[in-house]
């Protein structure tokens, strides 16, 4: 079955001169979750923004199932749901009259039984009266959502779904997610965290400076980003890593003070153990020890750095 967005070479250039997309390549699957993952200023919100209308596209072409988004606007924006990071709700309209404005506002006729159940499904259904002023944050939130599915889109971007809620709402947020794509409903989300990727994706795409620079299913991803360091600081400097440990992959600060063990995550206990006995065995002392995983920031350096 053909994917139900596909994004073929796709640039911007803003009017500053600033090129925010390169050349974008991607097609989604109909019914997956996929995440795209990206630093600040990446260029997710613009590829999200292109795909929806809002910004225009210095080249390439765009198609929501099968419906080219230039010559065939309404029929793909129709397809299309976009809960974007910013809160857009009238605070003093109800829930209910917010829910169904947007409805009205892409063509569709009233249809309060499916409100309702969008209502219900987003645990907002017995605030169809409130005034969104009167919401929580976590409720507003889903309110976005709520409008944002209004007009029974077949694929649903969420920018940042997450970005400053507290746990507990993050769960709640994943556990939705997870229930729309039951509907069948295509989801696309950006996210700066990794655990956000991990716990709802199938498939994950990582974008820097404008560039797709992977795109692999998530148990792939996460096998091949899941990394940890050991940190040992030496009570006496090194000059050299002693040849006898070239079968670990350490790194000596450049004050030959701290050894830096990185080992990937999901594979059986590399050796840490054994690491430690040679270590000793070789009359190699440390006064500390710390693990730390590989923050998002450094994938990401590591990635690009591979690119180069
Ligand atoms: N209207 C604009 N004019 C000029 N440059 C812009 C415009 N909008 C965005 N940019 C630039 O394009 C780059 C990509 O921005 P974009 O918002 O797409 O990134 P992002 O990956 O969504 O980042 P964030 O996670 O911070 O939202 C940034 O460097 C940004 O400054």
């Amino acid at each position: 079955m053909p994917s139900i967005l596909s994004i073929s070479g796709v640039s911007k250039t803003y009017a500053t001169g600033f090129t925010a997309l390169k050349e974008v390549n991607l097609d989604i699957e109909r019914g997956e979750i996929f995440a795209l993952l990206g630093p600040n200023g990446a260029g997710k919100t613009t590829l999200i923004s292109i795909v929806c209308g809002i910004v225009n596209r210095s080249s390439g072409t765009v198609t929501v199932d099968g419906h080219d988004i230039n010559r065939d606007y309404r029929a793909a924006r129709s397809l299309i749901g976009l809960v974007p990071q910013e809160l857009t709700i009238d605070a003093f309209e109800s829930v209910w009259a917010t829910v169904n404005y947007s409805r009205g506002l892409f063509g569709k006729p009233a249809n309060p039984a499916f409100v309702e159940k969008v209502l219900r499904d987003l645990s907002l259904w017995d605030k169809k009266d409130a005034k969104a002023i009167t919401l929580s944050g976590g409720m507003k939130r889903r309110l976005m959502i709520a409008k944002a599915l209004s007009h029974e889109p077949r694929v649903l971007f969420l920018d940042e779904p997450t970005a400053g809620v507290d746990v507990e709402l993050r769960q709640d947020m994943w556990a939705m997610v997870r229930r729309l794509r039951e509907d069948g409903v295509t989801i696309i989300l950006t996210t700066h965290y990794i655990e956000e990727a991990e716990a709802m994706a199938d498939r994950v795409g990582v974008i820097n400076r404008g560039e797709i620079i992977l795109v692999e299913n998530k148990a792939e991803l996460m096998h091949k980003l899941g990394r940890k360091r050991l940190v040992m600081e030496l009570r006496s400097p090194l000059t050299a890593i002693p040849d006898t440990f070239s079968r670990y992959a350490l790194e000596l600060s450049p004050d030959g003070g701290q050894l830096t063990y990185t080992y990937d995550n999901q594979a059986e206990r590399p050796g840490v153990a054994s690491l430690i006995r040679d270590l000793e065995a070789g009359g190699i002392q440390f006064r500390d020890i710390d693990t730390q995983n590989s923050s998002l920031e450094e994938i990401f350096v590591n990635l690009v750095r591979r690119e180069q």
